[in-house]
Order: C-alpha cells, then sequence, then structure tokens
C-alpha cells in the first residue's frame, strides 16, 4: 500500500485505528477450541466486526510461530483474509546481518514464496544499515523500524545521551532517515511516551508512526494525538487486547466491535479537530 491509500483509508473511514491480532489459544472463547483452526476462526470473527472501523491490522508473529506449522498455517490464513483497504503489519522485529535480512524481507513480503504479502514489518535497528535497508528494496512495501518503544525496558537504552545531548531514539531515526524516505520507512514509538513524540517529531515530522501501547498498556490517544499527529495524521495507533480480548463469551466478537467504535470515534474527533477532515 502506498503513502497516498494510506492518507486516503483515514480520512475514509475517519479514522487510524490498528487492530492487532495477538491471538493466545488460552484467551480466546472455549467454543472456538472445536474449530479446525480457532486462532483463524477467532481472526476472522475480529476481523469481520471490525474491518469498517480501523485502517491496519498487526498480528504479532510471536503469537503464531510459537505453535509451529499449525500457528504458521493459521497466519496465512489470517493474512489472507485481511480486507484489501487495510494495511498490513507483520510485528516480527527482525533485522539481521543483510543476506539474512533478505531473507526475512521474501518470507514476509514475497506471497509468490511465502503465500505472505504483508504491507509492512516491524525490524529492530540495532544491527545497522545492511539489517534494515532489504526490507527497503520492495516496491509498496514499508519498514517500521522501532525508535522509543512502549515497554519499561525501553529506557534501558533508548534514551542514552551522546555528546551532542541526543539521545539514541534520536540518532536511530536520524541515521535510518538517511537510508529511505517517508514513502517505505515508519518508525514505532509507544503510546506510553507521551511529551516523547515532540522529540520525535522534530526528527521524523512527515513519516507515519506506529504507536503500540493505547489499551491494555495505558497509553493516552490524546497526548499521542496532541503531540505526535501531523499534517496528513502521520499516526496508526495500535490497541490489542483492550479490543480483541473484551468478552472471552460467545459475544467476543461484538464486544471487540464496540471497543474498536469507541477508539475510532476519539480519533474522528482528533482528525476533525486537526482539520484533516471535515
Ligand atoms: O513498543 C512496542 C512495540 C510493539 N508492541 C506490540 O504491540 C502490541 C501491543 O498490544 P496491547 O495488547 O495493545 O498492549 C503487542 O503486539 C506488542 O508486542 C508494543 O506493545 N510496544
Amino acid at each position: 500500500m502506498t503513502r497516498a491509500e494510506l492518507i486516503h483509508q483515514i480520512k475514509e473511514k475517519r479514522s487510524f485505528l490498528c487492530v492487532g491480532l495477538d491471538t493466545d489459544l488460552t484467551k480466546i472463547p472455549e467454543h472456538l477450541l472445536d474449530d479446525e483452526d480457532p486462532i483463524y476462526s477467532f481472526n476472522k470473527a475480529i476481523i469481520d466486526a471490525t474491518a469498517d472501523l480501523c485502517v491496519a491490522y498487526k498480528p504479532n508473529i510471536a503469537f503464531y510461530e510459537c505453535y509451529g506449522l499449525k500457528g504458521w498455517q493459521s497466519l496465512q490464513k489470517t493474512w489472507a483474509a485481511l480486507p484489501k483497504d487495510c494495511f498490513s503489519i507483520a510485528d516480527a522485529k527482525r533485522g539481521d546481518i543483510g543476506n539474512t535480512s533478505g531473507r526475512y524481507a521474501m518470507a514476509f513480503f514475497d506471497e509468490s514464496n511465502s503465500g505472505l504479502g504483508f504491507d509492512s514489518i516491524t525490524i529492530a535497528p540495532y544491527m545497522g544499515k545492511d539489517s534494515v535497508t532489504p526490507f527497503l528494496e520492495f516496491k509498496d512495501k514499508w519498514a517500521i523500524v522501532l525508535a522509543l518503544t512502549s515497554n519499561e525496558g525501553s529506557l534501558d537504552f533508548q534514551n542514552f545521551e551522546n555528546k551532542k545531548g541526543l539521545q539514541l531514539f534520536e540518532q536511530v531515526i536520524d541515521k535510518v532517515n538517511t537510508w529511505g524516505n517517508i514513502d517505505n520507512l515508519m518508525y514505532v514509538v509507544g503510546a506510553t511516551r507521551g511529551e516523547g513524540f515532540i522529540k520525535i517529531r522534530e526528527h521524523a515530522p512527515e513519516h507515519f508512526l506506529l504507536v503500540p501501547g493505547v489499551g491494555a498498556q495505558g497509553g493516552s490517544l490524546e497526548d499521542v494525538c496532541k503531540y505526535g499527529m501531523n499534517k496528513d495524521c502521520g499516526l496508526l495507533v495500535n490497541s490489542t487486547r483492550g479490543i480483541i480480548y473484551a468478552s472471552k463469551g460467545r459475544d467476543f466478537a461484538e464486544r471487540a466491535r464496540e471497543e474498536a467504535l469507541k477508539l475510532q470515534k476519539e480519533m474522528e474527533i482528533e482528525l476533525l479537530k486537526a482539520g484533516i477532515i471535515s
């Protein structure tokens, strides 16, 4: 998906919601466990219930690869079931020497080889340029690079300052910006980082940001928009557990829709406030 198409979807759906698909067999409704592929049954119901309210879906690959071959099959079926107007994110946090990163890119981007054709993949940038650039060689595909993450441990390294007073996440963005552009690079910034978005926008004013941490992790959507929104919106805000596990009963898909709708309504207000939609 191109940047223009993504912005168009945000305006059409009046939403910049990304629904996370971290599907855990211990958390899904029991009545699904007898299905042939419970993970897929759950995901399909969540997708059908939320497709008009969100612009992106983000399966976290750990929740699939932990089940081996069956998990990869559930992931493939899930990817194939994603609506074509939604941006797809493989939250895989890959990155290795160039030769290996090239294979990771094939695995997640090249449908003819792997059966998976995600629009984007999350990347850990620690190994540097040759670990990231193989993901940038695919047309209309995106590398979403970790910058300032939502978790507690993020500040173990990400705020280390260099002699010029620049924190590590700022240096990462400055460097990674030289390898790609606003049409193929995004950054991950946690919703829990509040005013941290001000610094992020100093280094990446136009890039889209993938923002996890709203919902179960307690991040504030209002703060994310206040400090992180740009003229094109520039945000994909993810919520996973807060949506997909709203109920463990037979009403799980309806309850997921209700939670997604609440976020979509808040997002619509933010888009109106910013003059991005009218
Ligand atoms: O900084 C980061 C980067 C990735 N994640 C991932 O996003 C979702 C969040 O799920 P919630 O249930 O909404 O908390 C999950 O897949 C994480 O691995 C993140 O949380 N923070």
